[in-house]
């Protein structure tokens, strides 16, 4: 059963910009145009591009807060714009840079108040309650004014508000931003729980790249308001042909390294820096440089969002 339907919905903005002094022209912008998709029930989709793509204003219609300028759009069954009541109760959403916590009050009264907002029956919020507590060890936290909260506590006590009403779509906008790497580990397990166990679709923006790999199947990237490309990550990664790097830190400094399948992209005294293809395991690579070369260190570092797509649109550019 699809949960999000759009079909040809666009969405246009009118702008007035500066020409001289006194004049002005107005001008369109087109933030989503003409955009088609379906999410499947279960479904956990990760909805990237550059900035200005037009990813937020698809949230702000999925949410009702924008009304679309045409095209038809559905959540769970309701038109967003129209049917904002019965749409609050089918949807959780989160955004990263802000919280909808009750900033002075402890964590406990915003969950009491989402309790009473979306009339939880007392049974359930209970299971819900204990469930998030536990999953996000918010236990020690339920007391402490939410003002008081770090970034990742804050976070997970925003995902647990928006869950205890058992959303049938969770709408997340950078939910690991500025976190550290435990806490993110942390809030991607908990989501991975929630959309596998509990089934909830999930629709997630986000410009973490592990982010999608760790969660979603299959990824919708969106540029100048259209669909650009809707399949796997790993369908991305071939498209832009993008590649992982190899950063080790050798005993000393020395010219580019050899190893097969990689190739020294950056070298700065004894550090150095190896491109090899996203697709493939760094292991065998990781296992000829330790083998032949001193090592003091190694990490492996993701390509960006932005270079995978840049990259992808160099592809498409070439042919
Ligand atoms: N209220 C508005 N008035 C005028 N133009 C707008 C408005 N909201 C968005 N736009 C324009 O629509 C386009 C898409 O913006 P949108 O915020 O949806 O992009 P985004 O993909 O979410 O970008 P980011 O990653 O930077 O958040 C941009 O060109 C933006 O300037």
């Amino acid at each position: 059963m699809a949960l999000i339907e759009l079909q040809d919905v666009r969405r246009s903005f009118t702008v007035r910009a500066r020409t001289g002094r006194f004049s002005r022209v107005k001008r369109e912008v087109r933030a989503v145009d003409g955009l088609s998709f379906t999410v499947e029930a279960g479904e956990c989709v990760g909805y990237i591009g550059p900035n200005g793509a037009g990813k937020s204003t698809t949230i702000k219609m999925l949410t009702g807060i924008l009304v679309p300028s045409s095209g038809r759009l559905r959540v769970a069954g309701v038109d967003p714009a129209r049917e904002r009541v019965a749409l609050a109760r089918r949807i959780g959403v989160v955004f990263g840079q802000r919280t909808t916590l009750w900033w002075d009050l402890p964590l406990r009264d915003s969950f009491e108040l989402a309790r009473r907002i979306y009339r939880i029956p007392d049974r359930r919020y209970r299971e819900n309650l204990g469930r998030c507590v536990e999953l996000l060890d918010l236990a020690g936290l339920l007391d402490t004014p939410v003002r008081q909260l770090s970034l990742g506590q804050r976070m997970r006590g925003d995902l647990a508000a928006a869950l205890l009403h058992d959303p049938q779509v969770l709408y997340l906008d950078e939910p690991t931003i500025g976190l550290d790497v435990v806490s993110k580990g942390k809030v991607r397990e908990f989501l991975r729980e929630v959309n596998r166990d509990r089934g909830t679709t999930v629709l997630l923006t986000t410009h973490d790249l592990t982010d999608i790999e760790q969660l979603c199947d299959r990824v919708m990237v969106i540029d100048h308001g259209r669909v650009v490309h809707d399949g796997g990550l790993d369908g991305l990664h071939a498209a832009g042909r993008s590649e992982r790097t190899l950063v080790v830190d050798l005993a000393e400094a020395r010219p580019p390294i050899e190893v097969a399948g990689a190739r020294v992209v950056k070298v700065e005294g004894p550090r150095q820096w190896l491109a090899f293809p996203a697709r493939e395991s760094a292991a065998p690579i990781v296992a000829e440089v330790a083998a032949r070369y001193p090592l003091v260190d190694l990490s492996v570092r993701e390509p960006a969002i932005e270079d995978v797509i840049a990259r992808m649109y160099a592809r498409v550019a070439i042919g």
